[in-house]
């Protein structure tokens, strides 16, 4: 299929739930103004959740009814998409995927704070532990526009917001 170039870049910003991609996402929204596209919410805005999945105790996704939902929102760029998974997405939809990182102290704080607890906590501490996401990511992406980001302390997340506002400066350099 024939893509009209972008103008401004689309970003992914990807990680285990708990890591901070929210949090990221919200404050590069109001620094670069792109448009903050928290999946899970846009997936209850559009009824795109399928039936409850006793095991993950979190409902299906219907990704096929998603992707066309957000088509159309994706084609001129200037996008920051927010998904705890990333290899369903079109490849052609992203100029830059960030996977957010955090140690399992952390983590597990953020997620017990949350009310995570039993198999669902454990799962996404492994899911951290085993590196899931950014497998994930690199074997769906290009591996140079998959970019790891760790995000344990307050210093951390503001870093990560300057990298990621200087990757953007960057892209408009060299693709305009
Ligand atoms: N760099 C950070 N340092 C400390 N706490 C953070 C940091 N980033 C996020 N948090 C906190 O961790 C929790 C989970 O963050 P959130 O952005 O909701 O994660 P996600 O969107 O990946 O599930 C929130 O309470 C948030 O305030």
């Amino acid at each position: 299929m024939a893509t009209t170039k972008r103008m401004v870049p689309n970003i992914l910003i990807t990680g285990t739930p708990g890591v901070g991609k929210s949090t990221l996402s919200r404050l590069l929204a109001e620094r670069t103004k792109f448009t903050w596209r928290e999946v899970s919410k846009l997936a209850e805005e559009y009824s795109c959740l399928d039936e409850y999945d006793p095991e993950y105790q979190c409902p299906f996704l219907n990704e096929d009814k998603l992707l066309d939902i957000m088509e159309g929102m994706m084609a001129k760029g200037g996008n920051i998409v927010d998904y705890h998974g990333c290899d369903f997405f079109p490849e052609r939809w992203f100029d830059g995927v960030f996977v957010v990182r955090t140690n399992n102290t952390a983590l597990f704080d953020r997620l017990t704070a949350r009310g995570y607890t039993g198999k669902k906590l454990e799962d996404n501490i492994q899911c951290e532990i085993f590196e899931t996401l950014l497998e994930e990511a690199q074997s769906s992406y290009k591996p140079e526009i998959v970019v790891e980001l760790q995000n344990d302390t307050e210093d951390q997340l503001q870093k990560n917001v300057e990298t990621i506002t200087e990757w953007i400066e960057r892209w408009r350099e060299e693709n305009i």
